[in-house]
């Protein structure tokens, strides 16, 4: 399957992790994010041990399963592979796309890329990935380790250099979402719009809704 063939139908993606959601359940969260109108989910769990990883994402994948919404695994290829996973999504400090389309010899399986430079667009990194991460949009207390805020007109910059789907990350809720879609996004992902909302599934239907106005 090449890319060309692949289609990319998310607007609205979930990346979670159980510190994120606080005193909730992740699991609930979860359920309650996608009858809300997610379609798509990371899991992104940067401090537990393998095994604890592996435990907390069979248990997503359940539910993911259930209602038909892909599951991608943050970082981890093994994991990803194991699990038999939607995909994974990588950045700069994580193993590249090419090698992971090496070792994963499946071309359905989805690869994101976390865009932090204008140079990584020519690279072959990009050629074997399905989508590109805006990584980040805005600033985010969320993931501090960052290094560009691409802003608005960074968004419409990379759309000028890319045909691949751009998921925009970072800093992104009910307020700023229509004018991150305008600006070219073709997804927008979020943690703390609907891991910190006190009802995720209203929170992630006004984020829906505000993507298809
Ligand atoms: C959709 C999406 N975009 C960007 C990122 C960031 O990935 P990365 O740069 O590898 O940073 P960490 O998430 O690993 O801290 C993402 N996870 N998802
Ligand atoms: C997981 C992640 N990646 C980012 C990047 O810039 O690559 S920003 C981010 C966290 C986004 O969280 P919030 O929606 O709470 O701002
Ligand atoms: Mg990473």
């Amino acid at each position: 399957m090449t890319r060309k063939e692949k289609t990319f139908p998310y607007q609205l993606y979930l990346v979670i992790s159980k510190n994120d959601c606080k005193n909730k359940n992740m699991l609930h969260v979860a359920e309650q994010a996608i009858l809300g109108g997610v379609d798509l989910i990371q899991i992104r769990e940067k401090k537990l041990s393998y095994e604890l990883f592996l435990e907390e994402a069979a248990r997503l994948l359940e539910i993911t399963t259930k209602y038909g919404v892909p599951l991608i695994i943050n970082d981890n290829i093994n994991i990803a592979i194991q699990l038999d996973t939607a995909g994974v999504h990588v950045g700069n400090n994580d193993i590249a796309p090419t090698q992971i389309r090496k070792i994963w010899n499946e071309p359905s399986k989805l690869i994101g890329y976390s865009i932090e430079y204008m140079d990584q667009l020519k690279s072959d990194d990009c050629i074997v990935s399905d989508y590109l991460g805006i990584s980040p949009v805005f600033l985010t207390p969320t993931k501090k380790d960052t290094v560009t805020e691409w802003g608005l007109s960074g968004i419409t910059k990379i759309r000028k250099n890319t045909d691949l789907p751009l998921i925009a990350i970072g800093n992104i809720h009910k307020e700023n979402i229509r004018s991150v879609i305008k600006a070219g996004a073709d997804c927008i992902a979020v943690v703390s719009a609907i891991c910190s909302a006190i009802e995720p599934q209203k929170a992630a239907f006004e984020l829906k809704n505000e993507i298809l106005k």
